[in-house]
């Protein structure tokens, strides 16, 4: 096993008598990107500002490159853990050049060193020809690269980033989320990152937590997190999707409404179990020689793809994500297949 960068082992946080952080564990190899997502309120700032330092824990044990640096008992001061931060309001100073920004943190390195360090930190961010400049004289998609250029500069062995882009405009933070990933890559940095957008964390994570009410209830890749929830939480929290009822006929089969659908992991289900299966938009298929037929109830025209609400033959409710050229009609029978590489199941809620 790789040597984790970051360890959390069973952490929590409280303020006062409230918990806000439960019995958190996960860790984060070097070299990684991962994030935490969840809803306002579930933890992840407090989970952030404990690994930075500026939060004690109740419970557990936090360790930066193999060392522990918070206990209950004990809490190494933030600046003394070697982590760069990212704020959401970028907190550049604003009396400060660009070039005087990023070399705030760098006051311990000789002139020549620091020079070096700060001209290349610009460039990796492609700002070499601001540096002159005042905060207020860049945009704000601008200054939050001086922001990660200045957290990079003295080659912290993480980077913790807050919520970076939630004041920017949506395309800016989508070009501006894949543009930093790639510039925290080519620097081998190993990066946290705390969002609510979903989409941001799938494009720049290695690893997602998804976080509810202070508990972690998954920590896996994107792909796995959208595709394989471990729980209802987690598929209802992420991406669109409906679940239909089936019945289990075996571990692996299930008889439902379109079918009978065999997964790719055995479940320990009783025969005959009422179960639920979550499908995703882009389980569903266009087939015109599928005898299973839907009717299309709506139909969303999101560019590269068109989202159609589908009613079955059984008359429950689905959502298909097509390409846009299949273009059906409100009103329209169409054939339909599911095409998911793993069935996700539930046990049905007891009435
Ligand atoms: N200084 C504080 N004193 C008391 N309660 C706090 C404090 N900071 C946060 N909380 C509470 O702790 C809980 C977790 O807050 P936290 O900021 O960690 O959540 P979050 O997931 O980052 O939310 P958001 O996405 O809205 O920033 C919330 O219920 C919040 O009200």
């Amino acid at each position: 096993m790789q040597n984790p960068l970051l360890q959390l082992d069973a952490v929590s946080c409280a303020y006062g008598d409230s918990n806000v952080v439960q019995e958190l564990s996960f860790h984060v190899n070097k070299g990684d990107i991962a994030c935490l997502l969840g809803p306002s309120g579930c933890g992840k700032t407090t989970t952030l500002r404990a690994i930075a330092g500026f939060e004690p824990i109740h419970l557990g044990h936090i360790y930066l490159d193999g060392v522990e640096v918070s206990t209950p008992a004990h809490r190494l001061p933030p600046e003394k853990r070697k982590l760069g931060m990212v704020f959401q309001d970028y907190a550049l100073f604003p009396h400060l050049t660009i070039w005087e920004n990023v070399c705030f943190g760098l006051r311990k390195s000789s002139t020549q060193q620091r020079k070096y360090t700060a001209d290349k930190v610009l460039e990796l961010v492609g700002l070499e020809q601001y540096r002159q400049r005042y905060p207020h004289e860049l945009s704000g998609g601008q200054q939050q690269r001086v922001a990660l250029a200045r957290a990079l500069a003295p080659e912290p062995n993480l980077i913790l980033l807050d919520e970076p882009f939630s004041n920017l405009d949506v395309d800016l933070r989508r070009r501006l989320s894949l543009e930093v990933r790639d510039i925290i890559k080519a620097q081998g940095t190993t990066a946290l990152l705390v969002t609510h957008d979903q989409e941001e964390a799938f494009a720049m994570s290695d690893k997602v937590g998804v976080m509810s009410d202070g508990y972690l209830q998954q920590w896996d890749t994107p792909y796995t997190i959208y595709h394989e929830p471990l729980n209802r939480f987690v598929a209802n929290f992420i991406g669109l999707g409906h679940f239909i009822r089936g019945k289990a006929l075996s571990p692996e089969l299930v008889d439902t409404e379109i079918g009978v659908i065999r997964g790719d992991r055995a479940y320990p289900w009783l025969k005959d179990s009422p179960v639920d299966i979550l499908l995703r938009p882009d389980d569903i298929l266009p087939d015109i020689d599928s005898e299973l037929q839907a009717e299309v109830l709506q139909k969303t025209f999101t560019g590269a793809s068109m989202l159609f609400k589908l009613k079955l033959p059984t008359g429950s409710i689905i959502e298909a994500l097509f390409p846009s050229h299949n273009d059906f009609e409100v009103g329209e029978h169409v054939g339909i297949r599911l095409e998911a590489d793993h069935l996700v199941a539930f046990p049905a809620p007891t009435q």
